[in-house]
């Protein structure tokens, strides 16, 4: 029965004329509705009204329960024991007319239930549909005023709890206060604040009593208060599921909890510092009700703690650390693709988009993606790197998305992933080339909704990770051989940042070199040495297999090794056959042929590998540029008006 007040009024003022008693019956509804406190109350109001104007000898309600069985709410005068199945014979009908009439409330989302009247032949079938339309529209009005009013009260009791908490200084008792209003608010046995130490992975839960200092300290991944706060979702936890609670907890607090209802505790940037748990509703479990309370008052608690002086140094210190480790990274080179390099990573910092860097095996893609974390918007939170290659199919998904307990043999507890442990922060997936197919799909799926199962588990986690790769592989290779998917491939590719080889930045060696010399020397105590001429040519001409990574540890050996004040090529620690070769000449060209041959070659080598610039090559070759160029005209690699 679904009537609009329009339609209601229009078909009651119908009605009115040959019922006289309805008005009666409107009226005494009516100021039940008003004046009613609670359901009980208000049933045996109208219960009361419906007795005196309707005639009838006993009036009662029965309400259905979530299992379907029924219950009496409320019997006035001397009301007969009715069954199950006459029941539900009557929720079937609009009203049931007889000396026994029976009146169905339906509404949508509220248990269902049935007014009856007894002695009440005298009552025609139209007087009941009247009398139907006014009971629902009165229970609807009723129902909307109590959640009003108890919206009010709570929000009352709120203001005063939070008022409370703002007049209260320091941390401590500040918590305390948190705890015990909390627990008569919510009705539950206990509560306990926790605040996340991040850098040292652990929660520092408080107040808890029967422990030492009142203190809690626990490891930042274990139990419920660990998957809130590394998820961000609130967890509520009933008799059921007692096994997500972490028992060492229990243990120390000498407690145990039935129930549980933890959320987390939210920055003005929106990062979880902490979480507000309930322990053991006093009767019965935790409702969604209780859950949505505990939300907002996490809110203002959230507000109060962080304005408090100790939690701000907490959240700053964090702030403070994250930018001293930005100021560490360095990406050294001035060559026209780190110029580049450096451009688009300032561009794409601030930014969640996928990342996947390319390079050869230490031409510094960690460095590159420490950088864009570094320096972009989630430097506050985690970076959590896994090496794809180190790991075995089976370990991998487990370690990427974590696992319940029992999942697999030797899963003894339930454990989040890397992705939940980089949640807010980025994700860094180092030679993802190696990744099993498996693996990459559940990848995919993760990235492109955002959320994750773990293994063995039921329940889909959200996760906000930004994700960056890194590989040294031809991917685009691996998907045609069908070892990559080219669905996560395009993913992933969204953004990508080549990064050349060492051998094709030019004076980068020269510049990176002696930084890494003045970095080792300052670790020898001692004075950067001098690279001599010969030395530089040496390094620029060397190959470099094991780029920026070998041409690191060739400083550091030098800047240990060497105790003179300049290094000489000599000096270097380099394998000399390593070296570039410049092509053979063939040996039946007469001498001056093989010498401008060869000439010819070294030069256009050099030239290549400077990008054209003339300069460099022939600083490179030893040369003055004017010779060079003379050279270059007399071998015929240049126009004779060049
Ligand atoms: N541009 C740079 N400036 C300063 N140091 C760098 C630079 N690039 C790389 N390095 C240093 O070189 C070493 C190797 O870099 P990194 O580990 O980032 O390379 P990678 O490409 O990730 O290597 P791999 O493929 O072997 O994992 C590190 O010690 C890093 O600090």
């Amino acid at each position: 029965m679904n009537h609009s007040h329009h339609d209601l009024l229009a078909s009651l003022r119908e009605k009115l004329p040959s019922h006289p008693a309805l008005g009666t019956l409107i009226v005494g509804i009516w100021s039940v509705v008003e004046s009613a406190q609670d359901l009980t109350e208000f049933c045996q109001g109208i219960g009361q009204v419906l007795q005196a104007t309707t005639v009838c000898s006993a009036v009662q309600f029965q309400q259905q329960g979530p299992s379907g069985d029924w219950k009496r709410l409320v019997a006035i005068g001397s009301a007969q024991k009715v069954t199950t199945s006459q029941l539900g014979d009557w929720l079937q009908a609009d009203v049931t007319p007889g000396t026994t009439a029976a009146i169905p409330i339906i509404l949508l989302g509220e248990p269902n239930r049935i007014v009856i009247l007894e002695g009440a032949a005298a009552l025609t079938s139209e007087q009941l549909q009247a009398t139907s339309q006014v009971l629902h529209f009165a229970l609807q009005r009723f129902l909307e005023n109590l959640t009003q009013t108890q919206r009010a009260t709570h929000l009352k009791a709120m203001l005063s709890m939070v008022q409370r908490w703002h007049q209260t200084d320091d941390l401590p008792s500040l918590l305390n206060e948190m705890a015990e209003c909390s627990t008569q608010f919510f009705a539950a046995e206990r509560a306990s604040i926790f605040l996340w130490d991040k850098p040292k992975h652990i929660l520092v839960g408080r107040p808890a009593l029967g422990v030492e200092d009142g203190k809690l300290v626990v490891p930042d991944d274990k139990g419920v208060v660990g998957a809130v706060v590394q998820t961000g979702q609130p967890r509520r936890v009933d008799d059921m599921l007692g096994h997500e609670v972490n028992r060492d907890i229990d243990k120390q607090l000498e407690f145990h909890t039935r129930s549980l209802l933890c959320v987390p505790l939210l920055d003005r940037k929106g990062r979880v510092f902490g979480a507000f748990e309930l322990i053991n509703k006093r009767s019965g479990n935790f409702t969604t009700q209780d859950e949505q309370g505990l939300v907002e008052i996490a809110v203002h608690a959230a507000a109060v703690l962080e304005s408090s002086q100790q939690i701000a140094e907490l959240l700053e210190s964090r702030d403070r650390i994250a930018a001293a480790q930005a100021a560490e990274i360095q990406l050294i080179g001035e060559s026209p693709p780190m110029l580049e390099l450096r451009k688009n990573i300032d561009r794409i910092s601030a930014t969640k988009l996928p990342v996947l860097v390319l390079g050869e095996n230490g031409t510094g893609k960690e460095v590159v993606s420490r950088m864009i974390h570094y320096h972009g918007n989630r430097r506050g939170q985690p970076l959590v790197s896994v090496n794809c290659a180190a790991l075995p199919d089976t370990l991998l998904e487990s370690e990427l998305f974590g696992h319940e307990k029992g999942a697999f043999t030797g899963a003894h507890e339930s454990r989040p992933g890397k992705f939940e442990l980089a949640s807010g922060g980025t994700l860094f997936l180092d030679e993802i080339g190696d990744m099993s197919l498996p693996g990459q799909a559940k990848l995919l799926r993760v990235l492109e909704n955002q959320v994750l199962t773990r293994l063995g588990g039921q329940v889909d986690i959200e996760v906000d990770v930004r994700v960056i790769a890194a590989t040294n592989q031809d991917l685009p290779k691996l998907v045609k051989e069908n070892l990559f998917r080219q669905d996560l491939f395009y993913r992933l590719d969204v953004v990508s940042l080549h990064l050349p080889p060492l051998r094709d930045r030019g004076n980068d060696i020269l510049i990176l070199a002696e930084r890494f010399l003045a970095e080792f020397a300052r670790k020898a105590r001692r004075d950067p040495p001098m690279l001599s001429s010969d030395a530089k040519n040496r390094l620029l001409s060397h190959m470099w297999p094991g780029n920026i990574r070998e041409l690191r540890n060739t400083m550091e050996r030098t800047a240990f090794l060497c105790d003179r004040e300049i290094v000489t090529a000599e000096m270097l620690p380099l394998d000399t056959n390593n070296g570039p070769q410049v092509q053979q000449v063939p040996a039946q060209l007469d001498l001056s042929e093989a010498t401008d041959r060869f000439q010819a070659d070294f030069i256009s080598y050099h030239l290549e590998r400077s990008g054209g610039n003339m300069s460099q090559a022939a600083k490179n070759m030893g040369l003055h540029r004017s010779n060079l160029h003379r050279k270059m005209k007399q071998l015929g690699l240049l126009d004779e008006r060049d």
